[in-house]
């Protein structure tokens, strides 16, 4: 079978690690003898320099047509300036809501052959392997009203952290769904000792928990529970929460896995299950690193196994992408490292050299 896969490399680093996912692709093409078909579209700073719009109609087009999306990173310095009226990032925004991209999976998985690259203790974070069900098109990103206004007492600026309860539930039952396919517990994560948006977050929670009495349905406020990911990371399974909220804590849990360069992401339109088709954006949760861009230092290893992401669950070839993931645990154990997760006694290496390795081993 022919699969159509949208191309968004995006800025800084992108391109570079984006080379190395197609590279993947191209070697389970070969091994497995499926058809990949790459569209390449633009997004990011590189599209507004082009096109003046951070997502050109003709990326949202071709991401619609395509059983899957890859996208690298976007971000650049150029666009920092907040006063400038578009930026690389509303591009990625605007691309997660138009396709309706709900829920967004971020497993949070410490290698055993990594356990020193963290600066966190080797015991505290050995067998860590949890994953963030972050609600991915609502809350504070979205919320309206959002704008900047001038007062006679100074300037004032407004977003709103808004969520209906049909977002709130369909993000809770992605939650549960992964929950009942690992360990059976899922933590929500909120800060219903103040705000009015996660109070009612808590109660949609309690509620849609009647469907799942096989599973164990607990509640953590969001500033313990950043505190609880650093102390006892390995006692976390699934752990479901609203967007803000989801995109601060995963950034802190990048560093039980060493770097920003090893984690994975998929964002769906639907609920998650291995073994059907879901469509969805694959991406690693990193941005577009513009001080390392262009050395051939950027570790690509986040975007290889967002590209297993995508094979397992746009593309149900589970087989395939555990081979991606074998063929990443198999590289590491051989020594090699870049930069970012480098050790003494490790073999330093290049993006498309770590990209080769895997290849070749898929
Ligand atoms: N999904 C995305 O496209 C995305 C995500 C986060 C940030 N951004 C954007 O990226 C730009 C830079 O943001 P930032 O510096 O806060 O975050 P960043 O993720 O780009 O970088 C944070 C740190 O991690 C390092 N790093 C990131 N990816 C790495 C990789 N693959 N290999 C080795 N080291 C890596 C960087 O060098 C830097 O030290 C900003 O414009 C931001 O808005 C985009
Ligand atoms: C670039 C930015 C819009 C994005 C987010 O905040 O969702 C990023 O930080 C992420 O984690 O994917
Ligand atoms: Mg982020």
């Amino acid at each position: 079978m022919k699969y159509r896969v949208t191309v968004l490399s995006g800025d800084g680093i992108g391109p570079e690690v984006m080379a190395e996912g197609l590279k993947i692709l191209q070697a389970v093409a070969a091994k497995y003898h499926h058809e990949f078909e790459f569209k390449s579209e633009l997004i990011g700073g590189i599209a507004i320099d082009q096109t003046g719009s951070a997502l050109p109609a003709a990326t949202l087009k071709t991401a619609r047509k395509s059983h899957a999306v890859l996208l690298a990173a976007v971000g650049d310095p150029r666009f920092d300036d907040p006063k400038l009226p578009v930026h690389p990032e509303d591009g990625l925004l605007a691309l997660r809501k138009g396709l309706g991209l709900f829920a967004n999976l971020r497993p949070v998985k410490v290698f055993d052959q990594l356990v020193d690259a963290s600066t966190l203790k080797p015991d505290v974070i050995r067998g860590t392997d949890f994953i963030f069900i972050r609600e991915l098109t609502g809350g504070v990103y979205f919320g309206k009203p959002k704008k900047e206004w001038v007062t006679a007492g100074g300037r004032k600026a407004v977003d709103t952290m808004v969520y209906s309860e049909h977002e709130i539930a369909r993000i809770v039952r992605a939650g549960f769904e992964v929950a009942r396919a690992r360990k059976k517990v899922l933590v929500s994560v909120d800060k219903a000792n103040v705000l009015k948006s996660s109070r009612l977050w808590r109660q949609v929670a309690i509620e849609v928990s009647a469907e799942y009495p096989d599973v164990t349905l607990t509640h953590a406020l969001v500033d313990a529970c950043a505190m609880q990911l650093i102390r006892t990371p390995s006692a976390f399974d699934v752990i479901v929460t609203e967007n803000l909220f989801g995109d601060i804590l995963s950034d802190e849990a990048a560093q039980l896995a060493g770097s920003m360069g090893m984690l994975p992401s998929a964002s769906l339109a639907g609920i998650p299950v291995s073994g059907h088709k879901t469509f969805g954006l694959y991406e690693p949760i990193h941005g577009s690193a513009p001080s390392i861009a262009g050395q051939d230092i950027a570790n690509p290893v986040a975007t290889i196994l967002s590209v297993a992401m995508m094979l397992r669950y746009s593309l149900a070839l589970e087989t395939e992408a555990r081979a991606v993931e074998a063929a990443v645990n198999s590289v590491l154990e051989r020594g090699y490292r870049t930069d970012d997760i480098m050790a003494p006694g490790n073999t330093r290496v290049g993006t498309r050299q770590m990209g080769d390795l895997v290849a070749a081993e898929v």
